[in-house]
């Protein structure tokens, strides 16, 4: 097991957030946490259910609130999945930055368009072009995942078991070159 901070994974719709979060948990010994299903879970609905009775507004005050809440609880030794949009407002990024090690997965637009095309639970990809809305929400979003990330990990080509392979190899790389840093210090497990 990786002696480890509070694991956060950030990244597009269908980049495998929720699916690398649970298997690197397993292998870390940590708890798994998706913040889509905490937010569904306090709402007692789900996401379309939200979008659809409260906008996205709605759904983005909740993702913050839900994100927020998380991290004044005080739990550690957590794998965090977000949903694709939690970088879209400041203060969320705020709270990213400061509270874990965050992993960007990265998948290109096709592989996006690919893994989200058999489920309809995502709203945003309901109506028009999903094509189209996932490039624009990626020409907006990767570089604020890129901002809030210390590590990116490529997903495209590679198996879930093998992307989660590559993140804790990373992980793993990252901490020991700090541990050899005397002057780096990673404040980052705080919950
Ligand atoms: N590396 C991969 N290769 C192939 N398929 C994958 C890979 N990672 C995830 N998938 C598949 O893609 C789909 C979406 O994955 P997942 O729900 O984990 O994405 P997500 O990043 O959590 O998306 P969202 O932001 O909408 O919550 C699932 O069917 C999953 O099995
Ligand atoms: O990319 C997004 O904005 C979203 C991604 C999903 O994880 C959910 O959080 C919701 O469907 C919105
Ligand atoms: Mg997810």
């Amino acid at each position: 097991m990786i002696n480890a901070p509070n694991i956060i994974l950030v990244g597009p719709m269908g980049a495998g957030k929720t699916t690398i979060g649970r298997l690197i948990s397993q292998s870390m010994g940590k708890e798994f946490y998706d913040l889509d299903k905490v937010i569904e879970d306090n709402a007692g609905a789900d996401i379309p259910w939200i979008f659809e009775r409260e906008g996205e507004e709605g759904f983005r005050k909740r993702e913050t609130q839900a994100l927020s809440n998380m991290v004044q609880s005080d739990t550690h030794n957590t794998v965090l999945a977000t949903g694709g949009g939690i970088v879209t407002r400041s203060e969320n990024r705020d709270i990213l930055q400061q509270d874990g090690l965050v992993v960007y997965l990265y998948a290109s637009v096709a592989q996006q368009l690919y893994r989200t095309s058999k489920s309809s639970h995502r709203p945003l990809l309901q109506a028009g072009d999903p094509k189209a809305t996932l490039k624009k929400l990626f020409e907006v979003r990767d570089p604020l995942y890129r901002e809030v990330a210390t590590l990116v990990i490529e997903t495209d080509a590679r198996h879930p078991k093998a992307v989660a392979n590559k993140v804790l190899e990373a992980i793993k790389r990252y901490l020991t070159s700090e541990d050899s840093n005397p002057n780096a210090h990673l404040n980052r497990g705080s919950w």
